[in-house]
């Protein structure tokens, strides 16, 4: 569809508001949005404007144009969204519909098409990243810790500051061909950012950052710094997936 320049865009961009950090993501997405608003004014395509809003119902999250799952702890979270109706929803939301979705921590287990030490008996997730988690990979929530990882989609050289809470990491990415799904023909699982694994755990990187299509998903809390560079990307590609009418019924509306 062509993006009308005069009249602003309006992209409504929900929180899943269940437990965990979403008055930070919203307040991170505020300042993202002012940023990407202030840098637009010699762009000839105008910014959208952006409303964030908090979804605990269907009703709000068929508002939303885009999605962020925050991180809290993925168990609680699947138990709550089955019984307020919303996980077939948010399932639909992410693969059926294919809107923006991106996952922090827990909300990249929730993305996750499998994953491994969940609780007894396994827990519910939405999908839409086909890669299995290894939950909880550092250990406890007394070893969480701060770390500086190098994201080149971010394209500087200065660090970002991870924080990672019983986070955990992408252990496998899914690619067995006999039963591909036709996401997995379409789209790849991209690798977006790793992380030293701690000593005595293995050599090489841990996967921390994954994109697959429409579904970003991250182990860290970009939303516990004051660092608003990934909400800023998040929010270019939210619009440019949103512009392109990638996903079913996903445009924008003016
Ligand atoms: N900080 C977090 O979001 C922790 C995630 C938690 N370990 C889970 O599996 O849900």
């Amino acid at each position: 569809m062509t993006v009308d320049a005069v009249t602003p865009q309006q992209i409504t961009v929900g929180v899943l508001a269940l437990q965990g950090g979403v008055i930070e993501h919203i307040s991170l997405l505020q300042k993202a949005a002012t940023q990407l608003s202030s840098q637009s004014t010699e762009s000839p395509t105008p910014t959208p404007q952006f409303t964030f809003i908090q979804v605990r119902t269907t009703a709000q999250l068929s508002q939303c144009d885009a999605l962020i799952l925050p991180g809290g702890e993925s168990t609680t979270m699947a138990i709550v969204a089955r019984r307020l109706g919303l996980l077939d929803p948010l399932r639909e939301f992410v693969k059926v519909q294919r809107k923006p979705t991106w996952g922090t921590c827990a909300g990249l287990v929730m993305l996750a098409s499998a994953a491994s030490a969940t609780k007894q008996g396994g827990q519910e997730l939405i999908g839409g990243l086909d890669v299995k988690v290894l939950r909880n990979r550092y250990g406890t929530q007394i070893q969480s810790f701060v770390g500086d990882l190098r994201l080149p989609f971010l394209e500087e050289e200065k660090p970002f500051r991870g924080v990672f809470i019983r986070a955990p990491v992408v252990e496998e990415i899914i690619t067995s061909s006999s039963s591909a799904s036709e996401k997995q023909r379409a789209e790849q699982v991209e690798i977006l950012g790793t992380y030293p694994k701690p000593q005595g755990t293995g050599k090489g990187e841990d996967i921390v950052a994954v994109r697959q299509g429409n579904v970003f998903g991250t182990s860290f809390h970009p939303e516990l710094t004051d660092d608003v560079r990934i909400h800023v990307w998040w929010l270019k590609q939210v619009v440019e997936e949103l512009r392109s009418g990638r996903g079913e019924g996903v445009q924008l509306q003016s």
